[in-house]
């Protein structure tokens, strides 16, 4: 298949573990749904904050790769996430993209998994913090303040599945029941039937990250997240290799008999404590202040990035990053927004803020701070897209587009 690719005149690849070249090429997806509207969007910010920062001496060469819809009209109609895209993010490293739809029910499988499994992202990094005068359902939404770490290629997540009715499916049940000696599908004739694989090594280098990630920033608690009363050997397991690994990693030592634990000085302190995921999503609303940052699995933190995510305002901020030891892809916490596409409507906020984030991992923290100082202060004059106007007193609401502009006059 030929490149439809086209590679930027300037700029230089980033090589992982080398320093960020000044003129770096990355590659973008720009999204179906409200991805026409955010990303360009995202790019003219970071592009103002970038020139801003640096006095025109750094500058991003962005270079578009497809994957979507849009990629099924350019390289034909079942193509939706070509070998071309997945190359480019991983020879340049470190690339951003805007949502993509997964029909419900049938259809294709998610490219957003895809995307990650691909290029092995494991962690799915999402923090979630208050903005002054964000509105928020909660009284005092600024002691939210977490970090979720997402476990990002395992789990039913995974897309191992069969569905009701089919010859595979019949296959499994059969298999279950013969060989394996289930008798609890209740209804076997019009079951599908999902497989949740939950792995040590996965759950390690997850929870890893997270905990060097509050080592690192001085964090005061990582807080394993998962369903292990009931998911014993999934879950469970996500649960028991945490605290295992933290203890023979990390020199954790059990605290009021255990199995809570604490590290030592020189690693922060930090507790290590685990919470169930029906239980925390209700402490989270109650006592935000407790929690710091979450290690959890991948559908748990599906869940729990939204619903935290309305904590501090809604998805509208919500930013995220995908990453591996190799490779980083950003993107928003939100998906397609369908009923909005096309209409510069909605905040570019989340994919803004995880280009801030992109900033931050190519070491870029001043024009990352001139994106979060001009957020902050187009919010603190009340300038905002539809989804805070609703919820302001006495705010002007402005397009996707115009909130964009805001930014980059507060810079
Ligand atoms: N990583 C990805 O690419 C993701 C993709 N998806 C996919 O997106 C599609 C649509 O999913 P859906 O469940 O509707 O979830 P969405 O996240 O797309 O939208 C749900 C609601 O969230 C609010 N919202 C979302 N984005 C914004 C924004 N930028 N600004 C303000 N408000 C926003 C809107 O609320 P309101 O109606 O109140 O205005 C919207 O109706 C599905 O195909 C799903 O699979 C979903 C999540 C992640
Ligand atoms: O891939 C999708 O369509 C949904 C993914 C999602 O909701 C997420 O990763 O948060
Ligand atoms: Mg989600």
């Amino acid at each position: 298949m030929t490149s439809l690719i086209k590679i930027p005149a300037e700029g230089t690849k980033i090589i992982p573990g080398q320093p960020t070249p000044d003129n770096p090429i990355i590659p973008f997806i720009e999204g179906d749904g409200i991805g026409v509207d955010i990303t360009p969007v995202m790019k003219k910010v970071v592009d103002a904050a970038v020139a801003k920062a640096y006095g025109g001496k750094k500058k991003i060469s962005w270079m578009e790769v497809y994957a979507g819809e849009k990629s099924t009209q350019l390289y034909g109609p079942d193509v939706w996430l070509p070998k071309d895209t997945l190359d480019a993010c991983k020879e340049y490293s470190v690339s951003i993209k805007g949502p993509m739809t997964t029909p419900v029910g049938g259809g294709i499988r998610s490219l957003n998994v895809a995307l990650r499994q691909e290029l092995d992202l494991y962690q799915c990094v999402r923090p979630v913090r208050y903005f002054k005068g964000v509105p928020s359902p909660l009284k005092n939404p600024e002691l939210t303040d977490m970090v979720i770490y997402r476990e990002n290629t395992e789990d039913i997540y995974a897309g191992i599945e069969w569905a009701n009715g089919t010859d595979p499916c019949r296959k499994v049940i059969k298999f279950l029941q013969e060989e394996m000696g289930v008798t609890k599908i209740r209804f076997p004739e019009t079951s599908g039937i999902g497989i949740k694989p939950v792995s040590v090594e996965g759950t390690e280098r997850l929870v890893r990250a997270a905990i060097r990630y509050a080592i690192d920033n001085k964090r005061k608690s990582v807080t394993i997240v998962h369903k292990g009363n009931i998911m014993k050997f999934t879950e469970g397991n996500f649960r028991d290799s945490a605290y295992a690994l933290a203890k023979r990693e990390f020199g954790g030592v059990e605290i009021d008999g255990g199995p809570w634990l604490k590290l030592p000085a020189d690693k922060g302190g930090i507790v290590i404590k685990d919470a169930i995921a029906d239980a925390f999503l209700q402490q989270i609303l109650l006592r935000p202040a407790e929690y710091d940052v979450i290690a959890t699995t991948n559908l748990n933190g599906d869940y729990i990035s939204d619903a935290l995510a309305a904590q501090v305002g809604g998805i509208g901020i919500a930013p995220g990053a995908n990453i591996s030891d190799k490779y980083a892809c950003f993107e928003a916490t939100h998906g397609t927004a369908p009923k909005y596409a096309g209409q510069d409507k909605v905040n570019p906020g989340s994919l803004i803020l995880s280009a801030e984030m992109m900033l931050r991992h190519l070491g870029w923290r001043e024009a990352a701070d001139l994106i979060v100082k001009s957020m902050e202060a187009a919010i603190g004059d009340k300038i905002v897209t539809y989804d805070f106007a609703r919820l302001m007193d006495g705010a002007k609401e402005v397009s996707c587009s115009a909130f964009g502009d805001a930014m980059i006059a507060r810079m």
